[in-house]
């Protein structure tokens, strides 16, 4: 039985995936298969009857885990780096005598250098999931507001990033920028984005209050306070926001006798109605907006600088578009589409219509596009509103337009033939009617093409073509 248990674990020993040392209570291998050794930089060999403690001094175990065995006299488990570069795991454990002496260590060791890799990689994996779940997040949130807010350009990226990072906290924000960039939809997305979303928004037009109705329509009043005063008396815009946000839109035009109060008010959180003799506290988040100057409105003394001090906290440029023209194509696609829908239509833009819409500077920024598309699409019978179509204005730029293509470097252009040239443009607009078009017929509409023609030429560019078909 002595020899057969022997040769059982000589076979076991020797067909185990791991390497298994057994060394007697000198640290003498006494049992191993050497195959295995490889792990260690070694080739395989005949260890049999070698020391452990001299395999550790020669540097091929370092350290040795049978030697650790007999030295704890208990199970031991380390990670080893071989000189080979590999990765082993080793556990040892002491095997005793009935009278408790120990008699043999064994130990297996794995070569775990693939694990490690995988773990490594599936960490890495890990933060760049992580990365896109904050994308994800963003863009669900980006999308659950009132307005989808709209871009591309990196400029308008890093304004979002930062009014994602205050939303949540109760810092007073001013939006400095043109009309119609979309001060007010972001001052409308902070407060959906804050915890006081479920509160009210109260957003107030400054340039709209005529200046005698400033105080009560801000402050409201108490019964009988003036003539032609509401016989229960009124709640102020101030006291409509508590709990919520107060957005004063073209702050500049705040008369600069409110100005006074609206201070007190934002410094003691406390106010009082137009007759009234108690004050009230009033816990509101302050979003400010305006297209004038403001800074220059305070050295000029028109503006309160210490009102200025309180509402520049955190300052938010919102740029024109024609800063941002990367922003340009995608909030056209989008209010195409939204108007189309709106009046059950499905008219398209001519490419050339198209092109000129994209190079032109937009001095009344996304505003005036909204308001450009909705008069295009309701005026026009044509289901392709074609360059002629548009105002005097936007077609100024259209000899720009035909001659500089939007991804055409002037200075590369020198070196092109006239064919690849033609090819370029024919690509460009090929792709942008594919992405406003649902059929190759409609394609041709506003390519102003046969439809054979454009499958042809499809066809013929299906390489260079860059179609988003998501
Ligand atoms: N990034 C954007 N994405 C989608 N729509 C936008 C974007 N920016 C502005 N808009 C839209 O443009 C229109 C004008 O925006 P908004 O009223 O917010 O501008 P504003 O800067 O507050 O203008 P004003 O100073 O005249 O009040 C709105 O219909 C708004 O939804």
């Amino acid at each position: 039985m002595g020899e057969e248990l022997e040769l059982m674990l000589a076979k076991i020993i020797e067909t185990s995936n791991n390497n298994i040392t057994i060394t007697d209570e000198h640290g003498t291998i006494v049992y191993s298969n050497p195959t295995h050794w490889t792990m260690y930089g070694l080739e395989a060999d005949a260890y049999i009857g070698k020391s452990v403690y001299e395999l550790e001094e020669s540097g091929v175990l370092s350290p040795s885990i049978n030697a650790l065995v007999l030295k704890e006299k208990k199970e031991v488990q380390i990670l080893q780096h071989t000189t080979s570069g590999k990765v082993v795991m080793s556990t040892g454990f002491p095997i005793f005598n009935k009278e408790g002496r120990l008699v043999r260590v064994v130990s297996y060791s794995q070569d775990q250098t693939e694990i490690v890799k995988l773990q490594k990689q599936y960490q890495q994996l890990q933060s760049k999931m992580a990365g896109y779940q904050t994308e994800v997040e963003e863009l669900r949130e980006k999308e659950a507001s009132h307005h989808p807010i709209l871009f591309r350009s990196s400029t308008m990226q890093h304004i979002f990033t930062t009014i994602q990072r205050v939303a949540k906290t109760d810092a007073s924000i001013l939006f400095l920028g043109e009309s119609g960039v979309g001060k007010s939809t972001l001052a409308r997305y902070i407060h959906d984005q804050s915890e006081r979303h479920k509160e009210p928004f109260i957003e107030v037009n400054c340039s709209t209050i005529p200046e005698t109705l400033f105080e009560s329509e801000m402050f409201g009043y108490e019964p009988g306070s003036f003539t032609g005063a509401h016989k229960s008396g009124k709640q102020g815009l101030i006291e409509q926001a508590d709990q919520g946000t107060l957005f004063l839109d073209e702050i500049g035009e705040l008369p600069l006798s409110i100005q006074v109060k609206l201070l007190k008010v934002l410094q003691e959180k406390k106010m009082m109605r137009v007759g009234g003799k108690e004050e009230r506290h009033v816990n509101f988040r302050l979003i400010t907006a305006t297209n004038q100057p403001l800074k220059k409105m305070v050295d000029a003394g028109t503006f309160r600088f210490d009102l200025y001090y309180r509402l520049n906290v955190i300052p938010i440029r919102i740029p024109p578009l024609v800063e941002r023209p990367d922003d340009i194509p995608i909030l056209l696609q989008h209010y195409l589409q939204l108007i189309n829908d709106k009046y059950n239509v499905e008219k398209k833009l001519h490419a050339t219509t198209y092109d000129l819409l994209v190079h032109y500077e937009w001095p009344g920024n996304v505003r005036e596009m909204e308001n450009l598309l909705e008069r295009l699409i309701l005026t026009i019978e044509d289901p392709v509103i074609r360059p002629e179509h548009l105002p005097i204005e936007l077609q100024k730029t259209r000899k720009e337009a035909v001659e500089y293509p939007t991804s055409f470097d002037a200075n590369r252009e020198e070196k092109k033939t006239l064919k690849e040239t033609v090819e370029e443009v024919e690509i460009e607009m090929i792709a942008r009617a594919y992405q406003q078009c649902k059929t190759t017929y409609e394609m041709a509409e506003v390519l102003g093409v046969s439809q054979p023609s454009v499958m042809y030429k499809m066809k013929k560019y299906k390489d260079r073509l860059r179609l988003n078909t998501t």
